[in-house]
């Protein structure tokens, strides 16, 4: 279905399979790409998206096939290799040195030098130069990477993937950590690039974000090439058809009827540096309460003040009428509360990597499977059969360790391991980045069983069709403190955009202010 203008392919692969531990990856795959254009690659969870750019990388090694990179075979073993040919990949998990500076992160493969020593100048002007080139030059070169926020290390990343000059460079899933902000001049670096002439790969899983950008999609289904078509040659439903195997038919489950519910949590006048300027909020039992507003306005603050991990966090915090602020996160996990947070950056909050899937399960909930002192392997066994059923995980084996999952599936255990926990309110921190429409859908109606089973669910997210369509209230955030909340049929994109930029809501989209629980 592809147009006759395509230029020739800058890479192709031909016949290319990839197995871990006798798991397929990919199967025979065909696929090419060109340069000065933006080629999407789509599928679910486990499709095999990463192997496939990999393999381009110089990161895994394909078992068969071949790749061909401006008519030239290759077989790169290390990423040097590939940028050498003009493949550079910025990958879905950040490689950023904490405790390096930007400066440093950026030519951390090939530092300028100067007498044989790093030529700290030249050094700082490269990633000024750089980040200039991103159209952010509000990043100070010096700053440790520790102490930047997860979108402006993303942009970072881009930053030092450019400092590669790439015929080819590879976008796996590196927006969806970004701020709104960040995305828009993101979208515009890719438009300039593409204009100079570099091909771009993009792996998202947010269709608005791939129509408006690529001119090419490519769709993947357990390890093979589906199908390659041009931008506008098949609707939406027909791509999620083709990504998924089957028709999705109702995106959201059904909300229950609106009513007043006791506060079951309960936040008064919640205070922390100035990122929390107030914060009142109620969550009943059995109600899913969104909270939207642009990225950056102390969502995630509040849910990390709920579940314990603040320090010096002012006001009142009661759980069904009991207890204070939880001074850590077991505190805020035991006692009565029995509060989980699903949190944002799964490598880092929510995963042990060299641990097996199983023991990352249940790490949060081994008194639900243990005798006395004892683990129960026959009650463990079926809790992590069950979780994995649940979430539909993707895997080999449940021993197997938890790296070895793809990004996707590995988002959806550390959900899994908190819903084990069976948690009386469930905090959630834009838990579905990354996972795709199929996983969504099942998160949804996941989300809906557990507020059914008495659970207070309070949900940051930062797509704005999410909070329309799961929750039952939403809290607008802006500036540490909630603006509006809307319930009901008032939850509109409309009504929640105007008041996430804190303007004048329009006459027609009733609201009401928050009020202190
Ligand atoms: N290092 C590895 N060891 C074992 N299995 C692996 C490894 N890397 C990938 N796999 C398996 O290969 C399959 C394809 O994974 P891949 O990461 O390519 O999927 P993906 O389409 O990128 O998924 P996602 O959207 O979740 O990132 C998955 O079943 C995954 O578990």
């Amino acid at each position: 279905m592809l147009d006759g203008k395509a230029a020739r392919p800058f890479a192709e692969l031909s016949g290319v399979s990839k197995y871990f531990s006798g798991a397929r990856a990919l199967e025979g795959v065909d696929f090419s790409c060109r340069e000065g254009s933006i080629h999407a690659i789509l599928g679910e969870n486990g499709a095999g998206k990463s192997t496939l750019i990999k393999i381009m990388a110089g990161v895994v090694q394909a078992d068969t096939g071949t790749l061909t990179v401006e008519g030239t075979p290759h077989r790169f073993s290390r990423p040097s290799e590939a940028a050498k040919a003009g493949i550079v990949c910025v990958f879905q998990e950040l490689s950023l040195l904490p405790d390096l500076s930007v400066a440093d992160n950026i030519s951390i493969s090939d530092p300028p030098r100067r007498f044989g020593l790093i030529d700290r100048r030249a050094q700082r002007e490269r990633a000024e130069a750089l980040l200039a080139r991103i159209h952010c030059e509000d990043v100070d070169p010096r700053a440790l990477i520790r102490d930047l926020s997860l979108s402006r290390r993303q942009m970072v990343e881009i930053a030092k993937a450019l400092g590669k000059n790439p015929k080819l460079l590879i976008l796996d899933e590196a927006t969806s950590a970004l701020t709104s902000r960040d995305v828009e001049t993101v979208y515009n670096v890719l438009a300039e690039l593409k204009a100079e002439g570099t091909g771009m790969l993009f792996i998202s899983h947010r269709m608005h974000e791939v129509e408006a950008l690529c001119d090419t999609l490519s769709v993947f289904r357990n390890g093979r090439h589906i199908e390659t078509f041009d931008k506008g040659a098949r609707t939406q439903d027909e791509i999620v058809k083709l990504m998924i195997g089957r028709d999705i038919v109702h995106k959201f489950p059904p909300k229950p009827p609106a009513l007043s519910r006791k506060p079951h949590l309960a936040v008064t006048d919640l205070k922390w540096e100035n990122r929390l300027n107030g914060v009142s909020l109620s969550v009943g039992k059995g109600e899913i309460v969104g909270l939207g507003g642009l990225d950056g306005q102390g969502q995630k603050e509040l849910l990390l003040a709920l579940f314990g991990v603040l320090r010096g966090v002012e006001g009142k915090v009661t759980v069904g009428g009991e207890g204070g602020i939880p001074s850590s996160p077991a505190d805020a996990k035991g006692g009565r509360s029995r509060i989980a947070l699903v949190p944002e950056d799964r490598k880092t909050e929510g995963l042990m990597l060299p641990m097996s899937i199983a023991d990352n399960l249940l790490v949060a909930s081994f008194d639900k499977v243990s005798q006395g002192p004892f683990i129960d392997p026959a009650k463990s066994r079926q809790a992590v059969a069950d979780a994995i059923a649940q979430l539909q995980i993707k895997l080999n084996k449940p021993d197997d360790p938890v790296a070895s999952l793809s990004g996707g599936n590995q988002q959806k255990v550390v959900i899994a391991k908190w819903l084990l926990t069976k948690p009386e309110v469930m905090l959630l921190n834009d838990p579905t980045r990354g996972i795709d429409v199929g996983t969504k859908q099942e998160l949804y109606r996941l989300m809906r069983e557990l507020a059914d089973k008495d659970t207070a669910i309070l949900f940051y997210s930062t797509d704005y069709a999410e909070l329309i369509g799961c929750c039952d209230r939403v809290a607008v955030m802006y500036d540490g403190r909630i603006v509006t909340e809307f319930s009901g049929d008032a939850i509109t994109e409309e009504a929640l955009v105007a008041a996430a930029l804190n303007i004048t809501r329009p006459a027609d989209a009733p609201a009401r202010e928050a009020v202190p629980a």
